[in-house]
This record gives C-alpha cells, sequence and structure tokens, in this order.
C-alpha cells in the first residue's frame, strides 16, 4: 500500500454497516472528524460549500443523485465521484406506486378525517361511512402514467406501471441501450415533456437535477396537464417549479402533488402529499448503495480502478505487475506520448496499459516491471494536462 499502514475515510452522513464492513479496520481509518482524508462516502450531505482537503482523492456517494457534490470543481482536480447506479431504485419505484395510490385514493386526507374522530364518539359507524363521501378517488388500471427519465428508477417504474394495467407513456431524450431493452415493450415513447403532461393523467419525474432539468415542469408546461392529473416528484427539489406547482394547484389546473422534497411553497396545501425525501430510505437500498460505493471505492484506492463514477470513464485492468501509476488527465492530444516517454527515460518498462476517456476526462492505469521513483512520479505530474497522478505499490 502506498506509503501508509491505512486510507482514511470520512463520512458526512450515516452510512450503512454493510458498506462500512467492506472497508477492513486494519487498512482503512473511517471516522467523522478526519482531517485529511484519502475518500469521502457521503449521502446527501450538500458539499458545495465545503472545502474538499487536497488528500481527498475520492468521493463515493452512496445514492444515484450526484447534485450535492461540486463535480466539476472535482473534474480539475482529477477526482472521480462514484455513485450507486440502481442500489435504490426499487426503493424509489415501491414509494412512487405508494405515492400514485396515495393520490389516486386521497388516503392522505382520509386518513386525517379518521385519525381526528373521537373514538367515544356516539354513532361512529355512520359518521365514518357519511364522512368517507369526499375521499372516493379513482383507480390507476387503464390511466395513463407519464415517466420523464428512463434510467435505473424510470424504467421500473413503468414496468411496474404496466403490470398494474396502466398505459405508459415514457419520455427520456438520452436513455441508454440498456435501459431500452429493460423496458417493456407496451411503453410508448413521447415526443416531449409537454407531450408527456398532455397526455398522461399521473406524471412521474425520474431526471436528475442538472442545469437542463432545473424547472424541467414550470407555469408554462403545467397548462397543459389535466385538471385532475397527479404530479409525482421523486427527482429533485428544483426539477419543479413548486410555486408553480401551488398556483396550478389553486387555479384547478392540477389535482395533486406528490413530492418527496418538501419546502416552505408546498408545506400545508391541502393537495399537496409532501414525504421527507425517504425514496431510497429502505434497508435494502441503504445496504445495496452502501455496499456499491465501498467496493468501488476500495478498488480505486488500492487499484486505481473506476467503476460508477460520473465524471470518469469506466477504466479496470488486472494487476499485471507490483507496480501500478494511475493519471487522471484532461482528454487532450499527446498525453500518453509523454506519460509512455517520462516512463520510458524513468528506465521503467510499461507491463501493461490500459487508457479510456469520457467528455473532457481521461483515465490511464500503467502497470511496470519495476518499482517507481519519485523522480519520475514528478516528472508526469508537471505534465501539462495531468490532474492527479497516483502510485500503487503492492506490498
Ligand atoms: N427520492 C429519492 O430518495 C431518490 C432516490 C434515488 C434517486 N433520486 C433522484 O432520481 C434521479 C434519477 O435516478 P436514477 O437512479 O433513475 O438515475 P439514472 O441516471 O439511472 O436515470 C436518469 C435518467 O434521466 C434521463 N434524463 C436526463 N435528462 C432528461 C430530460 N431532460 N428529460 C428526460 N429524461 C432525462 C437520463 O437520460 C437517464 O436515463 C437521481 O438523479 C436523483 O436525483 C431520488
Ligand atoms: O441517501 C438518501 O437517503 C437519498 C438518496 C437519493 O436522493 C439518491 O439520489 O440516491
Amino acid at each position: 500500500m502506498a506509503d501508509r499502514a491505512a486510507f482514511a475515510v470520512l463520512v458526512l452522513n450515516q452510512i450503512s454497516k454493510a458498506g462500512l464492513e467492506r472497508l477492513p479496520a486494519e487498512r482503512y481509518a473511517i471516522g467523522k472528524d478526519i482531517a485529511q482524508p484519502d475518500a469521502i462516502l457521503v449521502r446527501s450531505a450538500d458539499m458545495h460549500a465545503m472545502e474538499i482537503p487536497a488528500s481527498v482523492q475520492a468521493i463515493a456517494r452512496a445514492g444515484a443523485g450526484t447534485n450535492n457534490i461540486p463535480v466539476r470543481a472535482l473534474d480539475a482536480r482529477g477526482v472521480p465521484v462514484f455513485n450507486a447506479p440502481g442500489g435504490n431504485a426499487n426503493a424509489v419505484k415501491e414509494l412512487v406506486l405508494a405515492g400514485m395510490l396515495m393520490a389516486a385514493r386521497n388516503l392522505g386526507a382520509a386518513q386525517r378525517f379518521v385519525a381526528a374522530i373521537d373514538a367515544k364518539q356516539a354513532g361512529l359507524d355512520r359518521l365514518i361511512e357519511e364522512g368517507k363521501k369526499p375521499f372516493a378517488g379513482f383507480e390507476l388500471c387503464s390511466r395513463t402514467l407519464g415517466v420523464i427519465g428512463l434510467g435505473k428508477v424510470g424504467c421500473l417504474v413503468a414496468d411496474a406501471a404496466i403490470k398494474l394495467g396502466m398505459q405508459v407513456l415514457g419520455f427520456d431524450p438520452e436513455i441508454t441501450v440498456d435501459a431500452a431493452w429493460s423496458l417493456p415493450s407496451q411503453v410508448q415513447r413521447a415526443a416531449s415533456v409537454e407531450d408527456v403532461l398532455r397526455n398522461a393523467q399521473l406524471v412521474t419525474l425520474h431526471v436528475p437535477l442538472l442545469a437542463a432539468t432545473r424547472h424541467l415542469v414550470k407555469a408554462q408546461n403545467l397548462r397543459l396537464m389535466r385538471p385532475d392529473s397527479v404530479l409525482l416528484n421523486f427527482s429533485r427539489e428544483g426539477v419543479v417549479d413548486d410555486a408553480a406547482v401551488v398556483a396550478a394547484l389553486d387555479a384547478g389546473q392540477l389535482g395533486s402533488y406528490v413530492c418527496d422534497f418538501p419546502n416552505a411553497a408546498i408545506l400545508g396545501h391541502p393537495r399537496v402529499i409532501a414525504l421527507p425525501h425517504l425514496g431510497a430510505s429502505t434497508r435494502e437500498a441503504e445496504d445495496n448503495c452502501a455496499r456499491m460505493v465501498a467496493d468501488q471505492l476500495r478498488d480505486f484506492l488500492e487499484h486505481g480502478n473506476i467503476r460508477n463514477a460520473v465524471n470518469f470513464p469506466e477504466v479496470s485492468m488486472a494487476r499485471g505487475s507490483n507496480w501500478r501509476v494511475a493519471i487522471a488527465n484532461a482528454n487532450v492530444p499527446n498525453m500518453l506520448g509523454q506519460i509512455s516517454t517520462a516512463m520510458a527515460e524513468g528506465g521503467l518498462n510499461i507491463h501493461n496499459m490500459v487508457n479510456k476517456s469520457r467528455g473532457d476526462m481521461a483515465y490511464t492505469l500503467v502497470d511496470v516491471d519495476s518499482a517507481v521513483d519519485a523522480s519520475v512520479l514528478e516528472r508526469i505530474r508537471a505534465i501539462e494536462g495531468v490532474l492527479a497522478v497516483r502510485y500503487l505499490p503492492l506490498t
């Protein structure tokens, strides 16, 4: 292991023990107060205002969304940001189903009505039977569900809705080949967000929060929805303009809003069902996500391999020798030439090498046949465009 007995991992949120125990105590110091961490494990903590120590070589998000992490700033430092694609998708799917049923059957209001009844009151049965009338709802079967964002969560929701007998209209301009294969053939392809809003009675959002998806649903397109329709937001606060939603609810342009991200704009509204960011809060999802990112982090820290980073290509190479150098660099011409020249001039023979790029970022693993002198690493670090260099000898 590179010059030390253990890696230090700073933990910013509660991370499942099932994941933490994948980082053995003899090699990993894990804690909430580590000043010079090699890596950070996080869930939803907002890292945008945080000063991320220069010692940090990787961030691991035990979940899907990485909008709480300053990914672009970390690109410039050559730091990968790992996440857990699909690790919590089933948990979110199940809560979306619960949200659709809560809205369709007025379960929140009905439950509040029952909770407010005085159990000692005379004529309880009659009161309940009379009182239930305003809560009559509609059935999901044969309704049309619009799914915006057909990634890990959206595909599972679409599949479950088909199994409930719903029609499904899906929109995702960047759907992956894997996601397209996993979708039931009955899912119809929508041409735009507007197409979905116009033609579905229930619309559920499963997109990441990006500049392009901020206020994806807003006053201009909420007008297209049917007056009794249901909007569900298990994506992020910010994907929906909540003030516009409240205005649409009040104007009778929207039936109800189910949202996993309560805020002052929507709290207390009678036709809002607000949940406290519960989508991924199941034991199974927390364990899955923690295990996935702990394994990915360990493979990166010890071997330089990259799986499921949102800002780097997938790069994995079996160890071909005891001496490995991992290099993150800008995706510009002649980087490999300069790196291999620095190694050759340092007397190193390259045993095996892999180089991949993704957008502006590139990543190279080089196994060499002998130990690497610090001067060679310094020379590689000095190449313009090199962002991070790690030496990973096996001990
Ligand atoms: N409520 C929760 O607890 C919870 C849990 C998990 C995920 N999430 C949120 O849900 C999001 C989606 O999760 P996932 O695991 O499905 O992610 P994912 O990356 O598998 O899927 C996201 C999909 O959105 C698509 N997309 C991007 N921009 C779009 C646009 N403008 N219109 C339509 N589709 C677009 C992408 O092509 C991708 O297929 C996460 O980024 C996160 O913000 C919330
Ligand atoms: O960690 C959580 O509880 C929420 C995670 C969820 O929002 C995600 O994006 O995966």
